[in-house]
């Protein structure tokens, strides 16, 4: 276990026999300041399966402070269950006081399976909990801002595809249709845009296909093996992770993936395969930082026209990720974790070691 977590400072596994809570918290770094990262809902078939996602999900969020240049560090949350089936305001108390036990060193809010509703039970535990509706003084649905996110993404990668930033006249294979994926496939209608959809949750594609129906666009749904053969200028995964593989990359016919999805690569060796069939590859943790951007933001009181002009900073991150590959003739997920870790190393000199939230620069919520 300690060969597994030997990049991680802390994984606290959290057990509540009356609420059946079983979840684990991963802290990858605090060298930044408190880990903050979201909490996902899963119904892993193993712990060892939870353990993998966990540990990954937090690294990437360390990554994903860095390059947003927020002063937090990495960290995140699963909890093994099936977000349609067992949750209940107790599971959600309980995991609350899990959070609470970490005096400081970790925030959380919404990931994959989880809402905002969700954590109003775990903030009557903790004050660590970020993303809440703004009535209960949070800034409210951090999935806005990540789609907006994936939307200058999209129009940086449009622009060095093809000169420009318009997203209309283009055609889209969106994997999830979610929180993220939603308002992605809604923009790119309103774009006037042709999509390819998938989900595995019909009532999420029917609510696409009737909000299309009504804007009188028409979207193409396929069955989720079938998204990545279709033929589309840009693949945008908004699900699970590890998507990018031998099997997946061999059937993409698209030109660039620009998605929200955390951790799209399976390893790192995918970047290259991506690389060597001419793919564009934007760096997930950077198109996808905007609902990062938002609950960091938090520390200064809730403002949605403040973290939109701080989220349209991901377009320029994009294209200098772009450049700095180019430049330096390595891949483009390559390029983003030098920055990254360089950038890190810098700021450590300045931050020592986070080990209590007494300092105000923190104090997310007093
Ligand atoms: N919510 C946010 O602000 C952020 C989300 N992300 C990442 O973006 C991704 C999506 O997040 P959300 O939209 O919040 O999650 P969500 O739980 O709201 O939506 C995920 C959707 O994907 C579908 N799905 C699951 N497995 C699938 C499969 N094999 N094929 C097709 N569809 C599948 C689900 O049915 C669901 O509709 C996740 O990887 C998450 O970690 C990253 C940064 C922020
Ligand atoms: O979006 C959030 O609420 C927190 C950030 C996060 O967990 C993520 O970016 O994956």
């Amino acid at each position: 276990m300690f060969e597994q977590i030997r990049e991680h400072e802390q994984v606290v596994f959290c057990n509540d026999e009356a609420t059946g809570l079983k979840a684990i918290i991963a802290i990858h770094s605090t060298r930044l300041g408190p880990a903050l990262g979201g909490c996902r809902m899963f119904p892993y078939q193993t712990v060892d399966a939870a353990i993998e996602d966990v540990l990954r999900l937090s690294k990437g969020m360390t990554y994903k402070c860095a390059a947003a240049d927020v002063d937090f560090g990495g960290g995140k949350a699963v909890i093994i269950g099936d977000p349609k089936t067992d949750k209940t305001p107790e599971l959600f108390r309980a995991f609350g006081q899990f959070v609470e036990s970490l005096n400081g060193r970790f925030y959380t809010g919404t990931d994959m399976g989880t809402t905002p509703e969700d954590f109003i039970h775990a903030l009557k535990e903790t004050n660590c909990i970020v993303g809440v509706d703004e009535v209960y003084g949070g800034s409210g649905d951090s999935s806005v801002p990540t789609a907006q996110g994936v939307i200058y993404g999209l129009q940086a990668t449009s622009n060095v595809l093809w000169g420009t930033d318009d997203l209309s006249g283009k055609s889209y294979s969106i994997q999830g249709l979610g929180k993220v994926g939603l308002k992605v496939a809604e923009r790119l209608l309103e774009e006037g845009a042709d999509l390819y959809v998938t989900d595995i949750n019909q009532q999420a594609i029917d609510s696409l296909v009737t909000k299309a129906k009504n804007m009188g666009s028409g979207v193409k749904v396929v069955n989720s093996d079938e998204i990545y053969k279709q033929q589309a200028d840009m693949f945008i995964p908004c699900a699970m992770g590890g998507i990018l593989n031998d099997e997946t990359i061999e059937q993409l016919q698209v030109k660039a993936v620009v998605g929200s999805a955390n951790n799209q690569l399976l390893d790192m060796r995918h970047g290259q395969m991506l690389q060597a069939k001419g793919i564009l590859y934007a760096p997930d943790y950077i198109v996808n930082a905007g609902g990062l951007i938002q609950v960091a933001d938090e520390l200064y009181s809730p403002n949605k026209e403040r973290v939109l002009r701080k989220t349209k900073a991901i377009y320029t991150s994009i294209l200098n990720v772009y450049k700095q590959a180019e430049r330096e003739g390595i891949t483009t997920v390559e390029a983003a974790n030098r920055f990254c870790e360089e950038r890190i190393e810098a700021r450590t000199k300045r931050n020592s070691f986070f080990s209590h939230m007494k300092r105000p620069k923190w104090a997310v919520r007093t």
